[in-house]
């Protein structure tokens, strides 16, 4: 069941609000954890809502030396390629005053996932979880991260008693295999959001509410810890 006293719902005019918005939050998340230890970690999400997020968020004043940055997941493409959800990051993100930030990519140069995983784990384990914010999205078909319909690992990246940080995953619908933080990993978040955009996701996101839901996303709304939700038409 759904608490919804868990979560807390901004919605804005536009785009642009709620980058504005959501970045502010964000920064303050990242001083906060610099304040209290030193450093902060985020995960962001790809695809295409952050791009405004990403841009307002690199003008931030902070210690951005002091952050390092991550993916909640990745498609397993080369940065060269457009999908690419680190090249993302790298061109709106790191740039700016975010341009001294220390950046985490999910893909390694192998053929399949399942080859790199092994140098991916590496990677994550070095970093100094839990995470201060994650960023979630959300795509019409109710999948955030790479949590999706008909994933072949989509129950063992749900299950939150599973220890894993990372899994690959593959689904009709992802276009190519892609590697993903386990929502275990995701929920353990010191600030979560849920960044969506588009009264076809807010239709998708009232689905996800009703009980009994199989929408991956679903699986994020029904876990009982604080949820901002930022949302605009
Ligand atoms: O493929 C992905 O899609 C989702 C949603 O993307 P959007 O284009 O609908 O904003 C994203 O959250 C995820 O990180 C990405 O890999």
């Amino acid at each position: 069941m759904v608490s919804a006293a868990q979560q807390q719902l901004h919605a804005f005019d536009d785009g642009q609000a709620l980058a504005n918005a959501l970045s502010s939050s964000i920064a303050d998340a990242l001083r906060a954890a610099i304040d209290t230890r030193g450093e902060a970690l985020i995960a962001v999400s790809g695809g295409s809502t952050p791009k405004r997020l990403f841009e307002a968020l690199s003008h931030e004043l902070l210690d951005w030396s002091r952050v390092t940055v991550t993916l909640v997941d990745e498609r397993w493409v080369p940065d060269s390629d457009e999908r690419s959800n680190a090249r993302m990051v790298e061109a709106l993100l790191l740039q700016h005053q975010a341009a001294d930030a220390e950046f985490v990519p999910l893909y390694v140069e192998t053929a399949t996932p399942e080859a790199g995983i092994g140098e991916v784990r590496a990677r994550v384990n070095a970093l100094k979880q839990p995470f201060d914010v994650v960023v979630l999205g959300m795509g019409p078909d109710g999948h955030t991260a790479s949590f999706f319909p008909g994933g072949d690992r989509l129950g063992e990246a749900l299950d939150v008693s599973n220890t894993a940080q990372v899994l690959p995953m593959r689904a009709p619908g992802a276009g190519e295999p892609r590697i993903t933080f386990t929502l275990r990993e995701l929920l353990q978040a010191q600030t979560l959001y849920l960044h969506i955009q588009g009264d076809d996701k807010r239709v998708v996101l009232d689905q996800a509410e009703q009980p009994g839901s199989e929408l991956p996303i679903a699986s994020v709304l029904r876990a009982a810890r604080p949820l901002n939700i930022y949302w605009c038409p």
